[in-house]
C-alpha cells in the first residue's frame, strides 16, 4: 500500500453544486496540496473523507482500507479552519480530554509543542488570540502521532513568522516515510513552499493532479503581442487570455517554448498564476 488515501470516482451532489467523479491519491510520505476557488468542492471532499458526509457514489481508502471503517480515524489528525474547543478550556483541560480518547497521545510532545509555540497553559482559550488558536488546533493534532494530517484552511489566520514554523513542523512530520499531510489553503505560496503534489479543483471537478516541481519549474508565463500571439501554435500553450494590448499565455514547458520562440518573454509561474489561469479560464486554445 503506497497511497494513505485513495479516492475513486467520487460523486457527492448538493443543490447546485455537484462533486463529479473526483479521484487522486496522497501517497506516503508526502505532501499534497488541495487548491481551488471558493466554493471548488475542498471542505466537502474532507468532510467526504473524514465520512462527516456520505458520499453518493465512489470508493475512499484511508490506510488501505475503507474510510468508513472506525479505526481509520485514530491515525489522523485534522485541523479546520476555525478552533472547535470551547472557550471556558485551557490547554491543560484539553490535554486531559484529548489524553482519554487517543490511546497514542504524546504528554511530553503536547509540552514540547506548547513551548515552541508559546501556548500559555493555564489561560482559558477565550483569551487566545485567532492565531493562538489555530497553533492549539495544530497542536493537538500532531500529539498523537497520527498518520495522516488533514488540513483545512489551517494555516489561515497566521502570520507569516509563525506560518513558516508550522511549516517548518509539517516537513519534520513528513520524514517518517508512512506519514503523509493533505493539505488544503487559499495561501498557495503555503503550499508552493512545501506540496510534493498539487491538486487543483474547480467547480467540484479535478483540474489536474500534479508534482509541484514539474508546475513551478517547468510552467511559464508568455507575454507577447496580439500580432505574435497570432503565429503561435495552439498546441505550445495551455490557456491564453487577453488583456487590453497584449495576450499571456500558460505553457507548460517554458524552456521549450523560449527555444521556439526566441523573441517573446517566458517569466516564471507562480501556483497562483496557475490556478488563476486555469479558475478565471481566459481564452482557452480550443475557442
Ligand atoms: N451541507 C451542504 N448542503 C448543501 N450545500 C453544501 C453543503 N456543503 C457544501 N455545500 C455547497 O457545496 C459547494 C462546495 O463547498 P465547499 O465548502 O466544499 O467549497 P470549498 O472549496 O471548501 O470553498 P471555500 O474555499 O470557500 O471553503 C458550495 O457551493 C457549497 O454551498
Amino acid at each position: 500500500m503506497d497511497n494513505n488515501i485513495l479516492v475513486q470516482n467520487l460523486c457527492k451532489q448538493f443543490e447546485g453544486f455537484s462533486l463529479d467523479n473526483v479521484s487522486f491519491k496522497v501517497p506516503k510520505g508526502r505532501i499534497v496540496g488541495f487548491i481551488g476557488e471558493n466554493g471548488a468542492g475542498k471542505s466537502t471532499t474532507i468532510n467526504l473523507i473524514l465520512n462527516e458526509l456520505n458520499k453518493d457514489s465512489g470508493q475512499i481508502q484511508v490506510f488501505g482500507i475503507d474510510h468508513t471503517i472506525p479505526t481509520v480515524k485514530e491515525n489522523i489528525g485534522v485541523v479546520f479552519d476555525e478552533c472547535n474547543f470551547h472557550d471556558v478550556f485551557t490547554a491543560t483541560d484539553i490535554e486531559k480530554i484529548l489524553k482519554g480518547i487517543y490511546k497514542t497521545w504524546d504528554s511530553n510532545l503536547f509540552l514540547q509543542y506548547l513551548k515552541k509555540f508559546k501556548i500559555p497553559t493555564k489561560k482559558t482559550i477565550g483569551t487566545f488570540s485567532k492565531g493562538m488558536k489555530m497553533k492549539l488546533s495544530i497542536i493537538c493534532a500532531m500529539s498523537h502521532r497520527p498518520k495522516l494530517l488533514i488540513l483545512d484552511e489551517a494555516t489561515t489566520g497566521l502570520d507569516p513568522v509563525v506560518r513558516d514554523e508550522v511549516l517548518d513542523l509539517f516537513l519534520e512530520f513528513i520524514q517518517d516515510e508512512d506519514c503523509s499531510i493533505f493539505f488544503s489553503s487559499h495561501i498557495t505560496s503555503d503550499i508552493q513552499k512545501i506540496a510534493d503534489y498539487v491538486i487543483l479543483i474547480h467547480q467540484g471537478k479535478i483540474i489536474f493532479e500534479e508534482q509541484k516541481d514539474n508546475l513551478v519549474y517547468n510552467y511559464g508565463v508568455a507575454k507577447c503581442g496580439k500580432e505574435k500571439f497570432a503565429q503561435l501554435s495552439s498546441d505550445d500553450y495551455i490557456i491564453h487570455r487577453t488583456t487590453n494590448m497584449s495576450v499571456e499565455c500558460l505553457v507548460h514547458d517554458k524552456e521549450a517554448f523560449k527555444r521556439k520562440y526566441k523573441n517573446i518573454i517566458v517569466d516564471n509561474a507562480t501556483l497562483e498564476d496557475i490556478m488563476l489561469f486555469y479558475v478565471k479560464g481566459g481564452t482557452s486554445c480550443e475557442d
